[in-house]
């Protein structure tokens, strides 16, 4: 595995694994990787002949000083895991490589980021947007992959392909889950071992609301009150918001829409630790 620190170096790689007629699958992550990344790079490396993984603590992502400083970083564990993966190039640069000057760039999502991590995290999606378009760029990938726990992510990467016509597949893999359901996340690691006991709630919180959604005798605004009950039992958990979405538009349901899928996502915070998490519910 290849490590590439530069911005030049990476583009010059990529280039010429193009001219080659590699197929090249990019995995974007912050690192502290876990085997939710892992297995969004055993799934890159069977589907693409090679595999660019970049790890990159985006500042301009972060709407909280404390979140960014606190942020885990693993360089060295991360890229012994990435090998066996079938990772060929860990994209590894300073923030200095990435932003040599500040940018200026504006991007507006509209009612895609009006809501949830968007209206909670200012300027998030900004972020998101600009470094995954320098990604883009720098690595000109057949197929980029991303995990369906960032499901707001998901769809605004999903509009800014669309939007800027970058040449390339997007796979949006499901969330993986530690065995008592936790969806594994990197700032699962500075969770306390009392936090930790507590944190299974939020995905058994998620799946009680998509029992009651099933079982379709309730309005969604019975079903949020539900499953917030369900967090409000547990002192632990602070919840920032629990949203009954359309899972395409994002936009919060007043009432049921006959053939649409409906994404359950909160986000909460546990001693300090700020998690999200969702569960969509197929419309049959
Ligand atoms: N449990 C998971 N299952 C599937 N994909 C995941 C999972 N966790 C993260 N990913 C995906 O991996 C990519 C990189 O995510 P990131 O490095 O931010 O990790 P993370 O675990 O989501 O960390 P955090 O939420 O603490 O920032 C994103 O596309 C993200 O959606
Ligand atoms: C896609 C991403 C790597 C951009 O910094 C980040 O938002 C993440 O890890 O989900
Ligand atoms: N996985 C989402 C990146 C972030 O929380 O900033």
């Amino acid at each position: 595995m290849q490590i590439l620190q530069t911005a030049a170096a990476l583009h010059a790689q990529t280039e010429t694994w193009r001219r080659e007629g590699y197929r090249i699958g990019l995995v974007p992550t912050m690192g502290a990787l876990h085997e939710g990344h892992l297995q969004l790079v055993r799934a890159a490396a069977q589907e693409c002949d090679v595999v660019v993984v970049s790890i990159f603590v985006n500042p301009t992502q972060f709407n909280n000083a404390d979140d960014f400083r606190l942020y885990p970083r693993l360089p060295e564990v991360d890229a012994e895991l990435l090998v066996p993966a079938g990772c060929t190039a860990l994209f590894l640069p300073s923030v200095e490589e990435m932003y040599p000057r500040p940018t200026v760039l504006q991007f507006d999502f509209g009612s895609l980021e009006r809501v949830m991590e968007g209206a909670h995290r200012p300027g998030h999606f900004n972020g998101v947007a600009t470094v995954v378009s320098k990604l883009f760029h720098l690595s000109r990938p057949h197929r980029a992959y991303f995990g369906q726990k960032d499901l707001q992510q998901v769809t605004i990467v999903r509009q800014l392909i669309h939007d800027l016509s970058f040449d390339l597949e997007l796979v949006a893999f499901p969330t993986i889950r530690e065995a008592d359901g936790l969806a594994m996340s990197s700032r699962n690691r500075r969770l306390t071992p009392e936090a930790r006991a507590v944190a299974p709630v939020l995905h058994q919180a998620l799946q009680y609301g998509e029992q009651l959604i099933r079982q379709g005798r309730h309005s969604p605004q019975e079903v949020q009150a539900a499953t917030v009950a369900v967090l409000g039992q547990e002192p632990a958990i602070a919840l920032e918001y629990l949203e009954l979405a359309d899972a395409e538009t994002l936009q919060p349901l007043t009432q049921w829409q006959p053939g649409r899928d409906v994404a359950l996502c909160l986000a909460a915070h546990l001693a300090g630790v700020r998690l999200i998490d969702n569960i969509v519910v197929k419309s049959s």
